[in-house]
């Protein structure tokens, strides 16, 4: 059974009272896989049986209404406080049923009830920041709560900037980046299979572009692997100026090895994006056609934070932004609600997204199978943002 949110908590102290919300919660999720009326089961909920209650396989009240498609059912549910993202034992979310059974109608309705939550609670530090865009898998949802307080380097900049990097090839002979999390786990930093996405990314970015011939002025942040950056470089046209934001001391040392610095048009500001958001040696550029960011150990309260400063980043209404998007990439839904909350969140800020999807399964296989860890959805889902101007 898994705990209650603490403001539905029963006492625990009381063990009857217990055994009967057990009892009454067992019921309901029956009652709903036995498609009992409608009536009953609001008479049920009525009479106390709690929507956060999951049973031995993890199934609650709202897998059970997805599961017997009752569109209805799980409006009336989410409106009565059921939990959207609870996972069952197989950490699927009620929309992941609905998806399962190809009801879009049903997976909408749990899908929207998570962008409203997220959406409202969005100034909500705390919630905001339980993601980062490559962490780990998220075994449960509250795998994501703890990782509020995870330090290790895939969760805290800190200790990440501090922790040693090590570059290698793995069997397949993908470049890697990987970075020790605890004695016995390492997880990737940057992974030779994201290659796929930075091509697309750089196409989606580049083509077209009104400046293209003159050569693009790029920002990108994040150096990583320096896969997109050896895109940007080998445009038909180079860039005419191409400034690269990266603060760890292994990956500076590397860019130096491979003559980063050295490169006509290519400017590397030492540090984090943070130090130089503001700084007279970023904006004195006068804009960019192409701003880029894909950082490591953030999470989405840093992300939407640069976010705000894009407009100030980009040179006009032809510039393009886009940003890594691996938010919550370990569930399907969680991985919608995410892109769709990002999205509402920069058109805050006056930026339009366009989407398109990159098959990673079709391009790779299952060869990166075990690294992807962070990223286990068939489609990436690849951002363009571009200013709205106002007619
Ligand atoms: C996932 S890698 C980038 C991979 C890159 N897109 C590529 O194509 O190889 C993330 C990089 O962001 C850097 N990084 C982490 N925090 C950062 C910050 N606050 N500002 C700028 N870069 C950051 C990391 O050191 C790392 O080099």
């Amino acid at each position: 059974m898994t705990a209650p949110p603490r403001s539905q908590s029963p006492d625990w102290g009381n063990e009857e009272e217990v055994d009967a919300l057990v009892s009454l919660g067992e019921a309901l999720i029956i009652a709903i896989l036995e498609r009992a009326p409608m009536e009953t089961i609001k008479n049920m909920v009525a009479d106390g049986a709690p929507l956060w209650f999951q049973d031995e396989e993890g199934t609650s009240a709202l897998h059970a209404a997805a599961y017997v498609e009752n569109a209805k059912l799980m409006t009336y549910l989410i409106e009565e406080g059921a939990i959207w993202n609870s996972v069952d034992n197989l950490h699927n979310t009620a929309g992941d049923i609905a998806l399962s059974f190809n009801n879009e109608t049903c997976y909408n309705i749990v899908r929207d009830a998570g962008i409203r939550s997220d959406y409202v609670l969005a100034t909500a530090e705390l919630i905001l920041s339980l993601l980062s865009s490559r962490s780990p898998p998220a075994d449960s949802s509250l795998s994501l709560v703890l990782k509020a307080t995870d330090t290790t380097a895939a969760s805290s900049s800190e200790t990440f900037l501090t922790s040693h990097l090590s570059f290698t090839k793995d069997e397949y002979g993908q470049e890697i980046c990987l970075v020790k999390v605890s004695d016995n786990e390492e997880v990737g930093v940057m992974m030779g299979w994201e290659r796929g996405i930075m091509q697309e990314t750089v196409h989606k970015l580049c083509s077209g572009h009104e400046n293209f011939v003159d050569g693009l002025k790029i920002l990108n942040v994040g150096f990583g692997l320096g896969i997109i950056d050896t895109m940007f470089q080998s445009l038909p046209t180079p860039p005419s100026l191409h400034v690269i934001i990266e603060p760890h001391p292994d990956v500076l040392q590397r860019m130096r090895e491979l003559g980063w610095f050295d490169k006509p048009g290519v400017k590397v500001l030492e540090g984090k994006w943070q130090d130089f958001i503001e700084s007279d040696a970023l904006l004195g550029a006068g804009g960019f056609d192409v701003v880029y960011t894909d950082t490591f150990s953030e999470d989405y309260k840093d992300l939407r934070e640069f976010f705000g400063h894009v407009p100030d980043l980009l040179l006009g209404p032809e510039s393009r932004f886009g940003f890594f998007n691996g938010l919550g990439a370990t569930n399907a839904t969680f991985y919608d609600v995410y892109t769709q909350v990002s999205e509402l969140h920069l058109s805050d800020v006056g930026i339009d997204v366009e989407w398109s999807d990159v098959d990673v399964v079709e391009a790779d296989g299952d060869r990166w199978g075990q690294t992807r860890e962070y990223f286990t959805q068939r489609f990436y889902r690849l951002p363009v943002g571009r200013m709205r101007v106002s007619s």
